[in-house]
């Protein structure tokens, strides 16, 4: 029998595209489109929901698919420990319900946070430069978030020193956020999608890792992955890569 889908933010850019891409799977049946203001409701009878929405109204959707025994999938961006915790609480009470919370789904990206963390202990330098659309509503991103704290845990494992910046003075925000002791600087101009680059530097070479989505059919394999498998993952998964087998 097919997976019935909802998508919530179904009117939003990636919204659009995820209807589209569960209306051409054979597998998959698209049981309802919701976007602000729509009441959620038993989101159409669905099996599996999808969100692609606004950081301030994930959590209150996700926490309503729990409550009503619905998978959850989520691409919104905005998510802090605290939130996490929220759905953690609420899946505690509903332990067969699996949400899985991707800041990004494109296979790209997802492997350079891997590859990032893999080269962070070996670089006394990183910095992480994101660049998006400028319609884009959050700043950093949430994959180069989780690609600096990624990035500083491996570091931290490794007894690695925090990285040289002899900066004295300077202008509000010319050293970009700081994400767990790593600098993050994040672009915004009109003909991008989603775009990250994760530098390190050493004495005498640097490693630029950079990942492209010119398009956002790129993350639409990982969101049905997503919408494949998160029936058969009960409780809270951050990140894509353990469905990815990595
Ligand atoms: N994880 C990923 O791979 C990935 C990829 C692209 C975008 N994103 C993230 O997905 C989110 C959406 O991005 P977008 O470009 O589609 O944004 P968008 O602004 O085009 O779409 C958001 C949609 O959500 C709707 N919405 C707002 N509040 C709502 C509510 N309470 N209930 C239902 N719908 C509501 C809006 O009306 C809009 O249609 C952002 O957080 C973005 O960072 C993640
Ligand atoms: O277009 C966006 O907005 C994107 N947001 C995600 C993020 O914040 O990391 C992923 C890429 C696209």
């Amino acid at each position: 029998m097919n997976v019935r889908v909802a998508v919530i933010g179904a009117a939003g850019r990636m919204g659009q595209q995820v209807c589209r891409a569960v209306e051409s799977a054979d597998d998959l049946d698209l049981a309802g489109r919701f976007d602000a203001g729509d009441e959620l409701g038993d989101l159409g009878g669905a099996d599996v929901a999808v969100d692609f929405t606004v950081p301030g109204a994930t959590l209150a959707n996700v926490l309503h698919c729990v409550s009503r025994g619905v998978h959850a999938v989520v691409g919104t961006t905005g998510w802090t420990d605290d939130r996490l915790a929220e759905v953690r609480t609420a899946l505690d009470e509903r332990p067969a319900v699996g949400v899985l919370v991707a800041p990004n789904f494109a296979i790209g990206a997802v492997l350079t946070m891997k590859f990032a963390r893999e080269a962070a202990r070996f670089y006394e330098s990183v910095e992480v430069v994101e660049l998006h659309h400028p319609d884009k509503v959050d700043a950093p991103s949430g994959t180069a978030v989780r690609t600096a704290q990624l990035v500083a845990e491996a570091r931290r494992d490794a007894g690695v020193d925090p990285a040289p910046d002899a900066t004295a003075s300077g202008l509000d925000g010319a050293r970009g956020a700081d994400v767990d002791g790593v600098p993050v600087h994040a672009v915004r101009l009109r003909g991008m999608v989603a775009h990250e680059e994760v530098l390190f530097g050493s004495p005498g070479e640097t490693l630029t890792l950079r990942h492209d989505s010119f398009d956002r059919e790129s993350f639409m394999p990982g969101v049905l992955t997503g919408v494949r498998q998160v029936r058969e993952r009960p409780g809270l998964t951050v990140g894509l890569e353990s469905y990815l087998g990595l």
